[in-house]
C-alpha cells in the first residue's frame, strides 16, 4: 500500500520548471531513492513534500490526504520527518539537545512549556528525554549526548541530524544525500541504520549519490533528469536501463 504518492507535481522557479509532472508512489515499509545528475530538481521534490515550497501544480498525497501547500510544522505533525543536504543542527547546543528539539515539535506545552512546570509538563519533559535517548542510542550516539554537536565528526552530525527527526515520530522520514562526507565504513553503517529503520516500518524516501547505497538500500529507484521523470524499477532494472545509463551513469565514453 502506498504511503506517499506524488501526482503530476509541478514546481517553477521563474522561466525554469525544476519538477515538471513528476508522479509515483512510495510504499509503506519501504526505501526508495531518487538519483538523477546534478540539478535535475531532487531536492526541489524534497521541499515540495516537505512544504518548504509551494507547487505550481499537481499534488502530494501522504496516507490519504493531500499534503500539498500545507505549512511545514503541518507536515511534521502528520508524520513527515527530513534531513538536509547542508547539515542544519543547532551548533552550540549538545548533542541531547538537538535531538530534544525534534521531541518538542510534538509536545502539547512547546518549547517554553517547561518554564511554568505543571505536573504534565514535567511528565512530558521526562518522556522527551526519554525518546531522545533511546533515538540517539539507535543511531549510535548515546555516549556523545553531552558532546556539543559541532564536535562530533562529519558522519556523526549526520547520525545526529537523523535521530533528531526520528525524534519527531516520523512515518515518513526524508534524507537528502544521508552519507554526503561519509567515508566507507560510516556508509556501511549507514546503510545498516536504514536497514533497521525499516524494519521499525518506517518509510524512507532518501537523494544519494552513493550507488553503492542506492543499490544496497533502496527496494525502487526513480530517476529525474530536467525535472522529469524518466525511468522508475528495482535498483537492478535501473542499472541496466540505457536511458538511465546515459542521463546518469555516464556511458563508457565518458570514462
Ligand atoms: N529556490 C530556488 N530558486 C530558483 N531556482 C532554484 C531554486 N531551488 C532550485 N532551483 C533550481 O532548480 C533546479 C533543480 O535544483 P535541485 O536543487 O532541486 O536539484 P538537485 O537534483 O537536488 O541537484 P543536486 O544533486 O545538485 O543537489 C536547478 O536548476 C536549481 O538551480
Amino acid at each position: 500500500m502506498s504511503l506517499l504518492t506524488l501526482n503530476k507535481l509541478t514546481k517553477k522557479f521563474g522561466g525554469l520548471t525544476a519538477v515538471d509532472n513528476v508522479s509515483f508512489d512510495a510504499d509503506a515499509g519501504s526505501v526508495v531513492g531518487l538519483i538523477g545528475p546534478n540539478g535535475a530538481g531532487k531536492t526541489t521534490v524534497f521541499n515540495l513534500i516537505t512544504g518548504n515550497y509551494q507547487p505550481n501544480g499537481g499534488d502530494i498525497i501522504f496516507d490519504g490526504q493531500s499534503v500539498a501547500g500545507l505549512l511545514t510544522h503541518k507536515i511534521v505533525s502528520l508524520g513527515i520527518a527530513r534531513t538536509f543536504q547542508t547539515i542544519r543542527l543547532f551548533q552550540n547546543l549538545s548533542v541531547l539537545e538537538n535531538v530534544l528539539a525534534g521531541c518538542h515539535c510534538r509536545m502539547k506545552s512547546g518549547i517554553f512549556g517547561g518554564m511554568f512546570c505543571t505536573p504534565a509538563q514535567r511528565r512530558e519533559e521526562r518522556d522527551a528525554l526519554k525518546l531522545a535517548l533511546r533515538e540517539l542510542e539507535f543511531v549510535g550516539l548515546r555516549q556523545d549526548a553531552e558532546q556539543l554537536s559541532s564536535n562530533l565528526s562529519y558522519g556523526n552530525q549526520r547520525l545526529l541530524e537523523i535521530a533528531r527527526a526520528l525524534a519527531t515520530k516520523p512515518r515518513l522520514l526524508i534524507l537528502d544525500e544521508p552519507a554526503g562526507g561519509m567515508n566507507e565504513q560510516e556508509t556501511d553503517s549507514l546503510i545498516r541504520l536504514i536497514r533497521r529503520m525499516r524494519e521499525r516500518g518506517l518509510t524512507i524516501l532518501l537523494i544519494e549519490h552513493d550507488m553503492g547505497l542506492v543499490m544496497e538500500a533502496c527496494q525502487k529507484l526513480v530517476v529525474i533528469e530536467y525535472g522529469k521523470k524518466i525511468a522508475e524499477g528495482h535498483p537492478e532494472e535501473i542499472k541496466e536501463n540505457p536511458r538511465v545509463i546515459e542521463a546518469y551513469l555516464g556511458t563508457d565514453e565518458d570514462e
